[in-house]
């Protein structure tokens, strides 16, 4: 079988908001790329020295994908070559395992032509992350409400979203499954309850363009955050020192242990200033949402 060469590219993606717990994902511009071709074997290589020690065999989870998404159609992948630059933080809370699966299940589609419906990509995704909120951003791009149970998906999918985004990043990784042991098995119905207000005005706020009020309820979390937050060195604090400098809001970005913090667009470098200076211990990003999902386009030698 012969094929071009082709690059796979996708957003990385910040999870949850604070109340949107497994649900909300905002697709972020900094981004996976995946460079393919012909190979008489799978190889990987990563040119990002952070994610050298990663699996190059077929257990390394672009692999896992892509042949995951292969079988579901009953066909078999021809193998490849995989050369791959990031500039996503690994285990740090954005996304950088659902941007891995979105890249296999791109790769499959490209290479056996399934021509599949972005839907059925996000459907693939979920089951393998076990939860849609950055596989759905990152596939789709901008920003994204879903809910999934094993049975039905149905996203709700804003492509736009006119903000600044600060991500606080500290220098040590923090497995998601590992921060998702720290959550109780049951919490009590009124907490529900409030929880689920939080999270529906923040999904109307969000789908609105309405950041004051996005902002506030991001802080309102009773799912995740109050279970989690023990783990981030001055959570409390820099919180409200985003607040005190104009932050619509701050939430733990994914499982953590990065901070994702939304300002108006043009606020971010004061931002940027004052938490570089009052928390060096953290690497401050500066970035923004993107609207484009995942690519693959022939690459051009
Ligand atoms: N580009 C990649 N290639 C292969 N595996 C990856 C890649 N990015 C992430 N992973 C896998 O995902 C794991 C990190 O997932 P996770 O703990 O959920 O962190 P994150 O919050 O960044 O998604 C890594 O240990 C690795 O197994
Ligand atoms: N909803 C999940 C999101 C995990 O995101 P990640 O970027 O940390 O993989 C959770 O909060 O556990």
């Amino acid at each position: 079988m012969k094929w071009k060469d082709f690059t796979v590219t996708v957003p990385a993606s910040t999870a949850n908001l604070g109340p949107g717990f497994d649900s909300i994902g905002l697709a972020l511009d900094l981004h996976l790329s995946i460079h393919v071709s012909q190979a008489s074997e799978w190889t990987v290589r990563y040119n990002e020295e952070s994610y050298q020690h990663l699996s190059g065999s077929s257990d390394n989870l672009i692999i896992a994908a892509a042949k995951k998404t292969a079988a579901a159609y009953g066909r078999e992948l021809p193998p490849a070559k995989l050369e791959i630059d990031t500039d996503i933080p690994l285990s740090r809370g954005l996304g950088s395992s659902a941007s891995a699966i979105a890249g296999g299940i791109e790769i499959a589609d490209r290479l056996l032509g399934l021509n599949m419906p972005l839907k059925e990509k996000v459907e693939i995704g979920t089951e393998m992350e076990g939860h849609p909120d950055n596989i759905s951003a990152s596939i789709l791009g901008g920003l994204t409400i879903s809910y999934a149970d094993g049975e039905e998906l149905s996203i709700v999918h804003v492509p736009e979203v006119e903000i600044g985004v600060l991500i606080l990043v500290p220098p040590t990784e923090f497995l998601t499954t590992e921060s998702r042991g720290l959550l109780p098995e049951e919490v009590l119905h009124k907490t529900a309850v409030r929880g689920s207000m939080a999270a529906n005005v923040l999904s109307a706020a969000l789908a609105t363009g309405d950041w004051n009020t996005a902002g506030r309820m991001m802080e309102r979390d009773e799912f995740h955050e109050p279970f989690r937050k023990s783990r981030f060195p001055d959570f409390d604090i820099i919180r409200q020192a985003c607040r005190d400098h104009g932050a619509y809001g701050s939430a733990i970005s994914g499982a953590g242990p990065s901070l994702f913090i939304a300002a108006e667009k043009g606020k971010e470098e004061e931002i940027r200033q004052m938490l570089s200076e009052r928390f060096p211990h953290y690497d401050c990003l500066l970035t923004k949402p993107s609207t484009a999902g995942i690519k693959a386009v022939q690459t051009v030698q």
